[in-house]
C-alpha cells in the first residue's frame, strides 16, 4: 500500500526543480508523481538533463492546475518571480498545498513588492496567507498551513546571520552592512550573457548595488524582529563558482561582548535546530564547507579596536537557499520531523 504524500514540481527544469527531485527521491514519506514544464511537456526530463536518466521515468507534464490537482496533494512552484503571482492562485484553487520558491508573496506589502520587483503584485489576501517559511525564525507558523513563501537565496544566510545578534539587542540595527556574494546558479538557468563562461571565469561582478530585489525581504524580518523600521546597506556579487553564498555582515556593537559570548548566544538560539552550525571563536566557515547540504554555517569576529562585529555566514544558494529549505518546511507542514530527507553531509573538497 503506497499512502505517500503525492508531490508535483513545476519548473522541474530550472536548477531549482532538479534540485527538488534530488532530495526528494530519497524522502521516506513523498513520492514525486508529476513533472511539469511549460515549454517541454511530453518530453522525458532526461532529454534536458541526462543525468535524471532512469531517475524519473514519467514524462513532462503540462501546466494545468486541474490535471495537477489530479495527481498530487502538494506542489513546489519553482518558476520565476512575476510567473508564481499569476500561477499559485489557480494551484490553490484546485485544493493543492503549495510552497513557492520564488520571491512573489515573501513581501507582505504590496506596493513594496512592486516597486523592487517591478511585477504587478499578488492580491493582498493572498500575501497575508503566505507564511514566510524561514523554519529557524517561523517554524512554530508554517505547522499545518497550506501555502508557504520559501526565503530568497541570499535572505538565507544573511538573516540567519544577523537575527539573534538583533533580537538580543547586541548590535545597532541602524549600522548593518551586508557584503554578499554568490556562484552564479544563483541566477537560474536561463542563458543571459552576464553568465557566460568567458565573462564570469576569474571574474568578480558587483550588481543590483542598493536595487537588489532581497533588500526589502531583509528589512521586513529585521524590522519585525527589532521592533521598528530597519534599513540596511547590501552589496551583491557573483564569484566565479557554481554554488555557495558567503555572506559577510558588518555592525557596530551595543555593549561589550566577546567572540565566545557571540557563540554561546547563537548556539542557545539555534538549539535543536538541525541545519544551523555555529563555529568555535576563530573559525570561519567556507561555501565548500556547505555545498551540497542544507546546513547554514556561522562564524564572528568581534574587533575591540572598533567596536565593530563581522559575522560570516555560509549556504548552498541550490539547497539551503531554496529547494531544501522548501522540504524543511514541507517536513514542518506535514509534522514530519524537520530533517527527512535533508540529511546529506555536504560534498567535500
Ligand atoms: N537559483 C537559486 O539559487 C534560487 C532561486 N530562487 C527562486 O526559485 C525560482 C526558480 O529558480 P531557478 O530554478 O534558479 O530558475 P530557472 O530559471 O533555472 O528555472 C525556472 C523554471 O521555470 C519554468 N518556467 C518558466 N516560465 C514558466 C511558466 N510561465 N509557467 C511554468 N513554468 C515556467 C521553466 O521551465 P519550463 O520552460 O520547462 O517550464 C524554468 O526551467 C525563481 O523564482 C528563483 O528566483 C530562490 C532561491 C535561490
Ligand atoms: C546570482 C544571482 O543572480 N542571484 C539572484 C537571486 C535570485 C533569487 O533568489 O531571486 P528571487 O528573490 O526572485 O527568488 C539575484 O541576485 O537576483
Amino acid at each position: 500500500m503506497n499512502n505517500k504524500l503525492r508531490v508535483a514540481i513545476v519548473g522541474s527544469t530550472g536548477y531549482g526543480g532538479v534540485e527538488l527531485i534530488r532530495f526528494l527521491q530519497h524522502h521516506p514519506h513523498v513520492e514525486i508523481t508529476s513533472v511539469i514544464s511549460s515549454s517541454s511537456s511530453g518530453e522525458s526530463i532526461a532529454v534536458g538533463f541526462p543525468h535524471l536518466t532512469g531517475v524519473i521515468i514519467r514524462p513532462l507534464d503540462g501546466v494545468d492546475p486541474v490535471e495537477i490537482a489530479g495527481r498530487a496533494d502538494l506542489v513546489f512552484t519553482a518558476t520565476p518571480s512575476g510567473v508564481s503571482a499569476k500561477l499559485v492562485p489557480g494551484l490553490l484553487e484546485a485544493g493543492l498545498k503549495v510552497i513557492d520558491l520564488s520571491g512573489d508573496f515573501r513581501i507582505k506589502d504590496g506596493a513594496v513588492y512592486e516597486e523592487w520587483y517591478k511585477h504587478p503584485a499578488p492580491s493582498d489576501e493572498l500575501l497575508q496567507q503566505a507564511v514566510y517559511g524561514m523554519c529557524e525564525l517561523y517554524g512554530e507558523e508554517v505547522k499545518e498551513k497550506a501555502f508557504i513563501s520559501n526565503p530568497g537565496c541570499y535572505p538565507t544566510a544573511t538573516l540567519l546571520g544577523l537575527v539573534p545578534a538583533v533580537q538580543a539587542g547586541w548590535i545597532d540595527p541602524s549600522s548593518i552592512i551586508i557584503d554578499a556574494k554568490s556562484g552564479v546558479s544563483g541566477a537560474g538557468r536561463g542563458t543571459n550573457l552576464a553568465y557566460h563562461y568567458a565573462e564570469m571565469n576569474e571574474n568578480f561582478k558587483a550588481y543590483k548595488l542598493n536595487k537588489h530585489q532581497h533588500i526589502p525581504e531583509i528589512e521586513q524580518v529585521l524590522g519585525h524582529v527589532a521592533g521598528s523600521p530597519v534599513t540596511v546597506t547590501f552589496t551583491t556579487q557573483l564569484v566565479p563558482m557554481t554554488r555557495g553564498i558567503m555572506s559577510t555582515m558588518y555592525a557596530s556593537l551595543v555593549g561589550e561582548h566577546t567572540d565566545r559570548e557571540l557563540v554561546d548566544l547563537y548556539r542557545q538560539f539555534y538549539e535543536n535546530r538541525p541545519f544551523v552550525r555555529v563555529r568555535e571563536p576563530g573559525i570561519w566557515p567556507s561555501t565548500k564547507e556547505v555545498t551540497g547540504s542544507n546546513y547554514c554555517d556561522i562564524g564572528f569576529s568581534v574587533d575591540p579596536r572598533t567596536g565593530r562585529l563581522t559575522i560570516v555566514s555560509v549556504i548552498d544558494n541550490l539547497v539551503k537557499g531554496a529547494s531544501g529549505q522548501a522540504i524543511q518546511n514541507l517536513n514542518l507542514m506535514m509534522g514530519w520531523e524537520e530533517n527527512l530527507g535533508l540529511n546529506m553531509t555536504p560534498v567535500y573538497p
